[in-house]
């Protein structure tokens, strides 16, 4: 169980089979399966999450530590946590689903009322969580989830990480590349503001339905964060100037030019964001598409399982989704990852100090890492695949090395 006994982590000794019944399975993690379920007790539906024994228990229990702390209406509420023996089991707050799994099941993107809406209320969040000194480090669609009333709650904060009080800034490499900031890909110390540029690539992600540059590998993406000009929405002309500068306010590449959370709540496009009220429709048409799948999938013998010792005994089929654009998982080293969409986290402590390779981002070495073991499958095209990639980086470093020429002459000759 590594270095933390669960005993410490548990809210009382209670057998969690007595407490919940476990329902449908709503969703899955790197760490184990989330569950619909109801409390005994009161009948309230929760959201249960399961995590076998030989998880990653550093990392669970910061998250439990975090979400302790946390009361805020847009972070999801934290009921306790439970040992059955073999599973630990973290009771959260029930959310219908998350924002990409709404935009996913939808076929279609948000319009711009909601997404002002769904920004402020994410906004607020975020505004809560810095104040006490906290970074969430994982902000993208797949991790704000949404209650049927409209309400938004921001939630896996098993990435988060705690400023002490002297030391405002971070360096650990952490996050979901695509959403990445640039302090953070290059490795540079980086603060609260590394959240708000998530927020403008998941505003992009909730106009558009995948984050900018979806289409390029993660392993490219990180050199060209730093690069390339911040993301626009693809078609900038369909949305309102308010909206694209919003965007851009999130967006700028320097930390210190980007606006804080407590800024942006002061921008026109979010003091003019409606209420939940603008989800109404979104929630219910979402409803609708999953009611419909689940008769679909019983007609043709497609089941989900209603009982929580079926499910822990492996009779269970997980439950049928739309298939995710992205794996919305978390990375750990040690954990396959193939596509590089998940989140990312190289712990501190990992990257040896002073060597040559300290200037490299921890990202890239992890990835390097991850291919040196596969270096046996390495074949020509592959390598052809990294040349392309280097000659495309010369190329972008190159741009930048004149734009920055260009920029000396122009001072000089002020
Ligand atoms: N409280 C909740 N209410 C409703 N659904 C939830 C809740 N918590 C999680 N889920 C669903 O379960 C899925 C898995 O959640 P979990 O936090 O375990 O992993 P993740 O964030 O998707 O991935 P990872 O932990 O790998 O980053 C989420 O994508 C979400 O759709």
């Amino acid at each position: 169980m590594g270095e933390i006994d669960a005993s410490t982590l548990i809210t009382s000794n209670a057998d969690p089979t007595s407490l919940f019944q476990l329902l449908d399975q709503i969703g899955e993690g790197s760490y184990g399966a989330v569950f619909k379920a109801i409390s005994k007790q009161t009948n309230e539906t929760v959201a249960v999450k399961l995590i076998a024994i030989d998880g990653d228990w550093d990392e669970v229990n910061k998250e439990i530590q975090i979400l302790k702390t946390l009361d805020s209406a847009q972070i999801i509420k934290y009921h306790g946590s439970y040992w059955d023996g073999s599973d630990l089991w973290i009771v959260m707050e029930l959310c219908q689903d998350s924002m990409s799994g709404l935009v996913e099941t939808l076929g279609h993107g948000l319009d711009e009322r909601q997404i002002a809406y769904v920004m402020k209320e994410t906004l607020v969040g975020l505004t809560y969580l810095h104040s006490n000194k906290k970074i969430h480090r994982d902000i993208k669609s797949g991790n704000i989830l949404f209650k049927d009333d409209g309400s938004i709650k921001l939630a896996d904060f098993g990435v988060s990480a705690q400023l002490a009080n002297t030391i405002s800034k971070r360096k650990t490499m952490i996050g979901s590349p695509f959403w990445m900031a640039p302090e953070v890909v290059q490795g540079e110390e980086y603060g609260t503001v590394a959240d708000v540029w998530s927020v403008g690539i998941t505003a992009i992600e909730l106009a558009d339905t995948l984050p900018p540059r979806s289409d390029v590998h993660p392993m490219r993406l990180i050199f060209q964060i730093p690069v390339l000009p911040s993301p626009t929405l693809a078609q900038p002309e369909d949305w309102s100037d308010e909206f694209n500068d919003f965007i851009a306010k999130c967006l700028a590449k320097d930390p210190e030019a980007r606006w804080s959370c407590a800024m942006l709540l002061q921008h026109p496009f979010i003091k003019a964001a409606p209420r939940k009220d603008v989800m109404v429709d979104a929630v219910e048409e979402l409803i609708a598409v999953k009611a419909s799948t689940r008769d679909n999938n019983e007609e043709s013998g497609f089941f989900t399982a209603t009982d929580a010792s079926s499910t822990m005994a492996g009779t269970m089929v997980p439950t049928p989704g739309p298939t995710q654009p992205f794996d919305a998982g978390t990375v750990v080293p040690g954990f396959d990852d193939t596509d590089g969409f998940g989140t990312v986290m190289i712990p501190s402590g990992t990257v040896p100090a002073n060597n040559n390779e300290e200037s490299k981002p921890a990202f890239l070495r992890h990835m390097e890492a991850e291919e040196t073991k596969d270096k046996g499958k390495a074949d020509v095209d592959v390598l052809m695949r990294k040349l392309d990639d280097i000659r495309s980086n010369i190329a972008m470093l190159q741009k930048e090395e004149q734009a920055v020429l260009k920029e000396i002459s122009a001072r000089n000759n002020a």
